[in-house]
Protein backbone atom coordinates (compact mmCIF):
# COMPACT_ATOMS: atom_id res chain seq x y z
CA UNK A 1 0.00 0.00 0.00
CA UNK A 2 3.05 2.34 1.09
CA UNK A 3 6.34 2.07 -0.22
CA UNK A 4 9.11 4.08 0.57
CA UNK A 5 12.56 4.18 -1.20
CA UNK A 6 15.81 5.90 -0.24
CA UNK A 7 14.19 8.89 0.63
CA UNK A 8 16.96 11.93 1.33
CA UNK A 9 15.61 15.20 2.85
CA UNK A 10 17.23 18.04 3.78
CA UNK A 11 16.19 21.71 5.06
CA UNK A 12 18.92 24.13 2.71
CA UNK A 13 22.42 22.44 3.80
CA UNK A 14 20.88 20.58 6.75
CA UNK A 15 20.87 17.23 6.20
CA UNK A 16 17.80 15.51 8.22
CA UNK A 17 16.93 12.48 6.57
CA UNK A 18 19.29 10.00 4.42
CA UNK A 19 18.20 6.31 2.82
CA UNK A 20 14.61 5.61 4.62
CA UNK A 21 13.38 2.97 3.09
CA UNK A 22 10.33 0.52 4.49
CA UNK A 23 7.03 -0.95 3.08
CA UNK A 24 3.87 -0.82 5.08
CA UNK A 25 0.60 -3.30 4.11
CA UNK A 26 -3.14 -2.36 4.79
CA UNK A 27 -4.72 -3.26 8.15
CA UNK A 28 -2.03 -1.87 10.71
CA UNK A 29 -1.65 0.44 13.32
CA UNK A 30 2.50 1.62 13.10
CA UNK A 31 4.14 3.47 15.23
CA UNK A 32 7.20 5.83 14.46
CA UNK A 33 9.19 7.02 17.42
CA UNK A 34 12.37 8.95 17.69
CA UNK A 35 13.81 11.80 19.75
CA UNK A 36 12.73 15.17 19.70
CA UNK A 37 13.54 17.15 16.15
CA UNK A 38 14.55 13.95 14.86
CA UNK A 39 12.62 14.24 11.45
CA UNK A 40 9.29 12.58 12.00
CA UNK A 41 6.91 15.64 10.99
CA UNK A 42 9.40 15.88 8.14
CA UNK A 43 9.06 12.54 7.03
CA UNK A 44 5.28 12.64 7.27
CA UNK A 45 5.21 15.48 5.16
CA UNK A 46 7.16 13.78 2.35
CA UNK A 47 4.51 11.16 3.05
CA UNK A 48 2.11 13.77 2.22
CA UNK A 49 3.90 15.00 -1.10
CA UNK A 50 6.53 16.71 -0.32
CA UNK A 51 9.24 16.57 -2.87
CA UNK A 52 12.50 14.67 -1.25
CA UNK A 53 15.64 15.47 -2.49
CA UNK A 54 16.47 11.84 -3.22
CA UNK A 55 13.96 8.82 -3.29
CA UNK A 56 10.07 8.90 -3.96
CA UNK A 57 7.01 7.56 -1.93
CA UNK A 58 4.74 5.44 -3.56
CA UNK A 59 1.08 4.70 -2.87
CA UNK A 60 -0.61 1.97 -4.43
CA UNK A 61 2.16 2.36 -6.37
CA UNK A 62 2.03 6.39 -7.60
CA UNK A 63 4.96 8.72 -6.65
CA UNK A 64 3.39 11.13 -4.18
CA UNK A 65 5.20 13.93 -5.46
CA UNK A 66 3.66 13.59 -8.91
CA UNK A 67 -0.09 13.54 -7.84
CA UNK A 68 -2.34 16.43 -7.09
CA UNK A 69 -3.02 17.57 -4.02
CA UNK A 70 -6.73 16.11 -4.84
CA UNK A 71 -5.38 13.14 -5.26
CA UNK A 72 -3.24 12.42 -2.22
CA UNK A 73 -6.12 13.93 0.26
CA UNK A 74 -8.20 10.58 -1.66
CA UNK A 75 -5.71 8.27 -0.28
CA UNK A 76 -3.81 9.26 2.12
CA UNK A 77 -5.21 11.95 5.00
CA UNK A 78 -2.75 14.00 7.80
CA UNK A 79 -4.32 14.12 11.48
CA UNK A 80 -2.57 16.96 13.60
CA UNK A 81 -2.28 16.90 17.33
CA UNK A 82 -5.15 17.85 19.07
CA UNK A 83 -4.91 21.71 20.29
CA UNK A 84 -8.01 22.51 22.05
CA UNK A 85 -10.07 24.71 19.24
CA UNK A 86 -12.77 27.74 19.09
CA UNK A 87 -14.22 26.30 15.98
CA UNK A 88 -17.71 27.44 16.27
CA UNK A 89 -18.98 24.44 13.55
CA UNK A 90 -21.49 21.58 15.08
CA UNK A 91 -19.36 18.40 14.73
CA UNK A 92 -21.31 17.01 12.04
CA UNK A 93 -20.32 20.25 9.88
CA UNK A 94 -16.83 19.28 11.10
CA UNK A 95 -16.58 15.80 9.84
CA UNK A 96 -18.65 17.05 6.32
CA UNK A 97 -15.58 19.02 5.90
CA UNK A 98 -14.04 16.00 5.32
CA UNK A 99 -16.44 15.72 1.90
CA UNK A 100 -14.05 18.39 0.60
CA UNK A 101 -11.80 16.78 -1.50
CA UNK A 102 -14.65 15.01 -3.10
CA UNK A 103 -16.57 18.29 -4.11
CA UNK A 104 -16.50 19.34 -7.43
CA UNK A 105 -15.51 23.11 -7.51
CA UNK A 106 -19.54 24.30 -7.50
CA UNK A 107 -20.89 21.23 -6.05
CA UNK A 108 -22.84 21.77 -2.62
CA UNK A 109 -22.94 18.63 -0.51
CA UNK A 110 -25.02 15.78 -1.47
CA UNK A 111 -27.35 12.89 0.11
CA UNK A 112 -24.28 10.42 -0.54
CA UNK A 113 -21.69 13.26 1.31
CA UNK A 114 -24.46 12.97 4.32
CA UNK A 115 -25.04 9.18 4.52
CA UNK A 116 -20.74 8.97 4.28
CA UNK A 117 -21.12 11.39 7.51
CA UNK A 118 -23.31 9.46 9.05
CA UNK A 119 -20.84 6.39 8.69
CA UNK A 120 -18.03 7.89 9.72
CA UNK A 121 -19.64 9.41 13.08
CA UNK A 122 -20.69 5.70 13.67
CA UNK A 123 -17.83 4.26 13.22
CA UNK A 124 -16.35 6.56 15.53
CA UNK A 125 -19.04 5.90 18.11
CA UNK A 126 -19.64 9.89 18.19
CA UNK A 127 -23.30 9.95 16.63
CA UNK A 128 -24.56 11.73 19.70
CA UNK A 129 -22.54 14.63 19.81
CA UNK A 130 -23.16 15.55 16.01
CA UNK A 131 -25.31 18.76 16.97
CA UNK A 132 -22.78 19.42 19.74
CA UNK A 133 -20.26 22.80 19.25
CA UNK A 134 -16.93 21.28 18.27
CA UNK A 135 -15.11 23.97 20.43
CA UNK A 136 -17.35 22.52 23.60
CA UNK A 137 -16.07 19.04 23.21
CA UNK A 138 -13.46 17.51 25.55
CA UNK A 139 -9.87 16.90 23.69
CA UNK A 140 -10.23 13.47 23.43
CA UNK A 141 -13.99 14.26 21.60
CA UNK A 142 -12.00 16.64 19.07
CA UNK A 143 -9.54 14.08 18.49
CA UNK A 144 -12.48 11.94 17.49
CA UNK A 145 -14.21 13.75 15.69
CA UNK A 146 -10.83 14.96 13.61
CA UNK A 147 -10.18 11.50 12.60
CA UNK A 148 -13.96 10.93 11.69
CA UNK A 149 -13.14 13.88 9.38
CA UNK A 150 -10.79 12.16 7.79
CA UNK A 151 -12.85 8.64 7.68
CA UNK A 152 -15.28 10.79 5.89
CA UNK A 153 -13.06 11.79 3.30
CA UNK A 154 -12.72 8.41 2.31
CA UNK A 155 -8.49 8.01 2.34
CA UNK A 156 -7.24 4.52 3.60
CA UNK A 157 -3.93 5.73 4.86
CA UNK A 158 -3.93 8.04 8.01
CA UNK A 159 -0.82 9.74 9.48
CA UNK A 160 -1.00 11.02 12.69
CA UNK A 161 1.25 13.58 14.51
CA UNK A 162 1.09 12.48 18.23
CA UNK A 163 -2.88 11.76 19.22
CA UNK A 164 -2.46 11.66 22.01
CA UNK A 165 -0.64 14.44 22.99
CA UNK A 166 -2.19 16.78 25.25
CA UNK A 167 -4.96 14.14 26.23
CA UNK A 168 -5.76 12.85 29.75
CA UNK A 169 -5.01 8.69 30.36
CA UNK A 170 -8.49 7.95 29.41
CA UNK A 171 -8.89 9.41 26.47
CA UNK A 172 -6.02 8.47 25.24
CA UNK A 173 -6.92 4.74 25.88
CA UNK A 174 -10.37 6.40 23.93
CA UNK A 175 -8.23 6.71 20.65
CA UNK A 176 -5.57 4.22 20.74
CA UNK A 177 -8.40 1.84 20.25
CA UNK A 178 -10.33 4.01 18.06
CA UNK A 179 -7.37 3.34 15.93
CA UNK A 180 -7.33 -0.46 16.79
CA UNK A 181 -11.02 -0.42 15.58
CA UNK A 182 -10.36 1.29 12.26
CA UNK A 183 -7.34 -0.79 11.43
CA UNK A 184 -9.81 -3.49 11.75
CA UNK A 185 -11.98 -2.21 9.19
CA UNK A 186 -8.70 -2.45 6.78
CA UNK A 187 -6.74 1.43 7.58
CA UNK A 188 -2.98 2.00 7.69
CA UNK A 189 -2.47 4.24 10.53
CA UNK A 190 0.96 5.76 10.82
CA UNK A 191 1.19 7.64 14.26
CA UNK A 192 4.05 9.23 15.31
CA UNK A 193 4.04 9.12 19.76
CA UNK A 194 6.92 10.22 22.38
CA UNK A 195 5.04 6.86 24.72
CA UNK A 196 7.03 2.88 24.15
CA UNK A 197 4.10 2.10 26.00
CA UNK A 198 1.62 3.28 23.30
CA UNK A 199 3.54 1.10 20.61
CA UNK A 200 3.79 -1.89 22.81
CA UNK A 201 0.50 -2.05 23.80
CA UNK A 202 -1.18 -0.58 20.13
CA UNK A 203 1.27 -1.19 17.40
CA UNK A 204 1.74 -3.92 14.66
CA UNK A 205 4.79 -2.43 13.16
CA UNK A 206 7.36 -0.04 14.80
CA UNK A 207 9.56 2.27 12.90
CA UNK A 208 12.84 3.87 14.81
CA UNK A 209 14.34 7.06 13.39
CA UNK A 210 17.33 7.78 15.02
CA UNK A 211 19.83 10.97 13.68
CA UNK A 212 18.30 10.88 10.49
CA UNK A 213 18.50 7.49 9.61
CA UNK A 214 16.00 4.29 10.41
CA UNK A 215 17.47 1.69 12.94
CA UNK A 216 14.59 -0.70 13.05
CA UNK A 217 11.67 -1.46 10.76
CA UNK A 218 10.02 -4.69 12.42
CA UNK A 219 7.13 -5.75 14.88
CA UNK A 220 6.75 -4.29 18.20
CA UNK A 221 7.95 -7.24 19.95
CA UNK A 222 11.72 -7.38 17.78
CA UNK A 223 12.13 -3.51 18.08
CA UNK A 224 10.91 -2.19 21.46
CA UNK A 225 13.67 -3.92 23.49
CA UNK A 226 15.37 -2.44 26.34
CA UNK A 227 18.74 -2.09 24.18
CA UNK A 228 16.62 -0.42 21.49
CA UNK A 229 14.90 1.86 23.28
CA UNK A 230 17.65 2.73 25.51
CA UNK A 231 19.64 3.76 22.65
CA UNK A 232 16.96 5.47 20.84
CA UNK A 233 16.53 7.95 23.99
CA UNK A 234 19.74 7.48 25.07
CA UNK A 235 18.65 6.62 28.58
CA UNK A 236 18.37 3.49 30.56
CA UNK A 237 15.47 1.91 30.07
CA UNK A 238 14.49 -1.49 31.08
CA UNK A 239 11.48 -3.41 28.86
CA UNK A 240 9.81 -5.78 31.02
CA UNK A 241 7.43 -9.12 30.22
CA UNK A 242 3.97 -9.35 32.38
CA UNK A 243 2.71 -12.92 33.81
CA UNK A 244 0.20 -12.10 31.05
CA UNK A 245 3.34 -11.83 28.34
CA UNK A 246 2.24 -8.44 27.13
CA UNK A 247 5.13 -5.70 28.01
CA UNK A 248 5.96 -2.49 29.20
CA UNK A 249 8.88 -0.34 29.34
CA UNK A 250 10.10 1.76 32.50
CA UNK A 251 12.70 3.59 33.71
CA UNK A 252 16.09 1.58 35.00
CA UNK A 253 15.87 1.47 38.63
CA UNK A 254 19.37 2.76 38.62
CA UNK A 255 18.00 5.46 36.77
CA UNK A 256 15.51 6.57 39.17
CA UNK A 257 18.50 6.68 42.25
CA UNK A 258 18.76 10.25 43.20
CA UNK A 259 22.66 10.55 43.30
N1 LIG B 1 10.80 24.42 7.72
C1 LIG B 1 11.95 24.11 8.31
N2 LIG B 1 13.09 24.74 7.98
C2 LIG B 1 14.27 24.43 8.56
N3 LIG B 1 14.42 23.46 9.50
C3 LIG B 1 13.31 22.80 9.87
C4 LIG B 1 12.02 23.09 9.32
N4 LIG B 1 11.11 22.26 9.89
C5 LIG B 1 11.79 21.50 10.78
N5 LIG B 1 13.10 21.82 10.77
C6 LIG B 1 14.16 21.19 11.57
O1 LIG B 1 14.29 19.84 11.12
C7 LIG B 1 14.53 18.96 12.21
C8 LIG B 1 13.45 17.86 12.23
O2 LIG B 1 12.21 18.50 12.58
P1 LIG B 1 10.87 17.64 12.73
O3 LIG B 1 9.78 18.60 13.06
O4 LIG B 1 10.69 16.80 11.54
O5 LIG B 1 11.23 16.72 13.98
P2 LIG B 1 10.29 15.79 14.87
O6 LIG B 1 11.00 14.48 15.00
O7 LIG B 1 8.92 15.75 14.30
O8 LIG B 1 10.31 16.56 16.25
P3 LIG B 1 9.25 16.55 17.50
O9 LIG B 1 9.29 15.17 18.08
O10 LIG B 1 9.88 17.55 18.44
O11 LIG B 1 7.94 16.97 16.97
C9 LIG B 1 14.57 19.84 13.46
O12 LIG B 1 15.90 20.12 13.74
C10 LIG B 1 13.82 21.09 13.04
O13 LIG B 1 14.30 22.21 13.74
Amino acid sequence: MLRVSHLNFSYGDTPILRDISFELAASQSVCLLGKNGVGKSTLFKLLLGIKPSVGCVFLEGRDVSKMSRKEIAAMISYIPQTQKSTHQFTVFEMVLMGRTANFQAVRQPGKADYQVVEQALELLSIGRLRQRLFCDLSGGEQQLVIIARSVAQESRVFIMDEPCANLDYSNQLMVLKMIRRLVAEGYLIIQATHDPNHALQYADHVLLLQEGTLTANDHPEVVLTSKNLSELYQVPIEVHALADRRKVCLPSQQDKEVS
